[in-house]
């Protein structure tokens, strides 16, 4: 059959969709959603039925809708193609069938009332953004980026009308000598004071957390002064490894703020909370349920929320969480708009983001910082047409972590700011320049320095290893000896991770956790080999509210003594998590409880989003894929603390990634 012929006959296109999905192309939810409205609707032409299984497939890769024109423009990226876990080609790929499709053919089939329409109204689909470049949503998603944006309108058009005096009093006892002008970071707390809803974004380093806490600290003091009660605040993120770090570390900042300025000192620090907790706890999940307890009709009680690493909140939380949110109370995201954004559907915070770095603020608001802050914002940075949204977002541009002399900061920045024509020296050199990053170059798998990496005893996953063997579990009797090994076995585990661009192919997760098992177990590292052995590091995959464990926990499997039934002494297996609550307090799991789950000698980098590790280590594959872009090599370098290995097999991989950006479509 000619491919054109497809598109005149739903039954033939149906047979197409399912060929892509045994191909691993589609997933069969896509072609399941398509087939529901091909039954229900008689008159749906094939150009529809394919527009509603391609907006569903656009789903699943984690955005909102389905750009027809960039399909039309570009279908091997607008697409993702090959897919990641190909079985095979199929006979008709996308770009065979786009060929035959005008932009103008396909935007008439979608005129189709009963299951398109323009807005509000109860079809199943939305066709949104314009003519020349209609998105369409399923409506449950346009739904979600129409209440985001209605909130966060609404949230802009309340200004705090704070004293100045008292503002820039407050300011200039917190931040007393301003080093780097103009200080974005004063900048960032006046902005965000001022407004209902900030978003202040940086890079690794550059003072979010220094900054927010200052935030806390100002508000606080207004609030105390102007209604002699604290703000209620409370903090969050969206997995329980992000908010464990960000508890641990707020809760140092707090420590080491300098408030000896104030008066009131003890009772600011005493009200500016330390403890994170996660998205989902803050709004109460509901059992087996997507909806929270905390919504519209019973929101928080709270007077500000401020979320850390928002750039993995998808399209569907932030409108919940905006929901839940009283109509007077503050928001406040921080996150780096730069990395990969969540797994789900929607890039929220890039897309509010994404004129964040050219600033676009108005005469008036520099007028107004340079009276607050007395902060010279530079002209570079203005714009007449400034939006209200472009005043409440700000962005800091100094890593104080990763300064002059970081080749993890250098690599960072270099792979953020490559152009296509970029005429400076090729990034690979930076590795010949700073000692806290190193490359090597794979030429087939089994690379002795990739062994040694992986085994190395003082920075590899020899470290926890040789730690959890050096004890014998018999000499552990008490239960605060084990909690106390099993935490510095946790600690050095979490100095090094591998991270894999991919989960399939010879360079993937899979295929390197595997790999990783036999090299441990040849060196001896490993003893005993089966589905649970001690030293099995392993990630949970899905929030399980009733062990208290949230996607993304990471746990190590250690020997555990027992008493059986007879009452003899044995020694079984369990995995050692520290609790999530920051108070480095051991809970001991059977394995046999566990859930969702999977080893973690590898994990892909979008799964170590809101983590970091002192060595990171990042191994691209040996082809080009439309899932390696910018994006997903930056956050996969600032996932790095103090050491960086870059693993690959060739120059081009990396250069051609860097090229490549994240393609995102919204309305935002
Ligand atoms: N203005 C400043 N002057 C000097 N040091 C600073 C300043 N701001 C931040 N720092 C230091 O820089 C380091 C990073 O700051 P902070 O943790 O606030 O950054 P961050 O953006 O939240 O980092 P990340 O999210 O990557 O963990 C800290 O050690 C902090 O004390």
């Amino acid at each position: 059959m000619k491919s054109a012929d497809l598109l005149q006959d739903s039954t033939h296109l149906m047979q197409l969709l399912e060929s892509w999905a045994d191909a691993g192309w589609l997933r069969w939810l896509d072609v399941e959603v398509a087939r529901f409205f091909h039954e229900i609707t008689e008159d749906a032409s094939p150009l529809l039925i394919l527009a509603i299984a391609l907006t569903s497939h656009q789903n699943g890769r984690g955005h909102v809708c389905f750009d027809l024109k960039h399909a039309l423009d570009a279908p091997e990226s607008a697409l993702l193609l090959p897919p990641e876990n190909a079985q095979s080609t199929p006979q008709y790929l996308p770009q065979t069938l786009f060929a035959h499709i005008s932009l103008a053919q396909w935007f008439a089939a979608l005129q189709h009332p009963s299951l398109v329409s323009q807005g509000p109204g109860n079809s199943p689909l939305v066709l949104g953004g314009t003519e020349e470049r209609p998105l369409l949503y399923l409506r449950r998603f346009w739904q979600h980026e129409q209440s985001i944006k209605q909130a966060i309108e609404s949230r802009l058009s309340t200004q705090y009308d704070l004293p100045t005096t008292l503002l820039s009093e407050s300011l200039n006892r917190l931040f007393p000598n301003a080093g780097i002008k103009p200080d974005w970071q004063k900048i960032a707390c006046a902005l965000a004071a001022r407004q209902a809803f900030s978003i202040i974004t940086g890079g690794p380093g550059t003072g979010k957390t220094t900054t927010v806490v200052k935030l806390l600290a100002l508000l606080q003091q207004v609030s105390l002064t102007q209604q002699g009660r604290p703000l209620s605040i409370r903090l969050a993120a969206p997995t329980g490894k992000a908010a464990a770090r960000l508890n641990a570390s707020i809760a140092s900042q707090v420590k080491g703020l300098d408030l000896s300025s104030f008066e009131n000192e003890a009772q600011i620090r005493k009200d500016i909370p330390t403890e994170v907790t996660t998205l989902h706890r803050l709004l109460g999940p509901l059992r087996n349920s997507r909806f929270f307890r905390h919504h519209r009709g019973n929101p928080l009680r709270v007077d500000l929320v401020v979320v850390d690493e928002a750039s993995m909140i998808d399209v569907e939380l932030m409108a919940q969480l905006l929901d839940a949110l009283p109509a007077d109370a503050r928001l406040i995201l921080l996150g780096d708009k730069d990395q990969l954004a969540s797994v789900e559907a929607g890039a929220v915070l890039g897309n509010l983001c994404h004129r964040a770095e050219a600033g676009h603020y108005t005469p008036d608001t520099q007028a107004w910082l340079a009276n607050v802050t007395q902060q010279p914002l530079p002209d570079a940075f203005l714009d007449l047409n400034g939006t209200t949204k472009d005043q409440a977002i700000i962005m800091l541009r100094h890593s104080y972590r990763f300064g002059e002399t970081s080749g993890i900061g250098h690599l960072a920045r270099r792979v953020n700011q490559l152009e296509q024509q970029d005429s400076s020296p090729p990034i690979y050199s930076l590795f010949d320049r700073f000692s806290d990053i190193q490359r090597i170059l794979l030429s087939s798998t089994p690379t002795p320095a990739l062994d040694q990496l992986l085994c190395d005893p003082a920075s590899g996953y020899g470290a926890y290893l040789n730690t959890l063997h050096a004890t014998p579990i018999e000499q552990l009797t008490s239960a605060s000896a084990r909690d106390h090994w099993a935490l510095s076995i946790l600690e050095q585990h979490s100095q090094f991770q591998l991270l894999c661009a991919l989960r399939k192919g010879e360079q993937g997760v899979e295929a390197m956790n595997r790999y990783i098992e036999q090299l441990l177990i040849k060196k001896g590292l490993i003893k005993e080999v089966g589905a649970w052995y001690a030293g099995r590091p392993i990630m949970i995959t899905q929030n399980d509210y009733s062990l208290n464990l949230m996607n993304g926990d990471i746990g190590v499997t250690l020997p555990y003594p027992y008493q059986n039934d007879d009452g003899h002494p044995r020694i079984g297996l369990r995995v050692a998590f520290l609790s999530g609550d920051g108070s480095q307090q051991i809970r001991w799991i059977l394995p046999s409880r566990l859930q969702a789950h999977e080893t973690v000698f590898a994990m892909t980098v979008h799964k170590s989003q809101g983590s970091e590790f002192t060595h990171t280590a990042l191994m691209l594959p040996a082809y080009d894929n439309p899932i390696l872009t910018r994006e997903l090599i930056y956050t996969g370098i600032t996932r790095a603390k103090r050491q960086f290995t870059l693993i690959d097999t060739s120059n081009q991989i990396l250069n051609n990634a860097v090229k490549a950006r994240v393609y995102r479509v919204s309305g935002l």
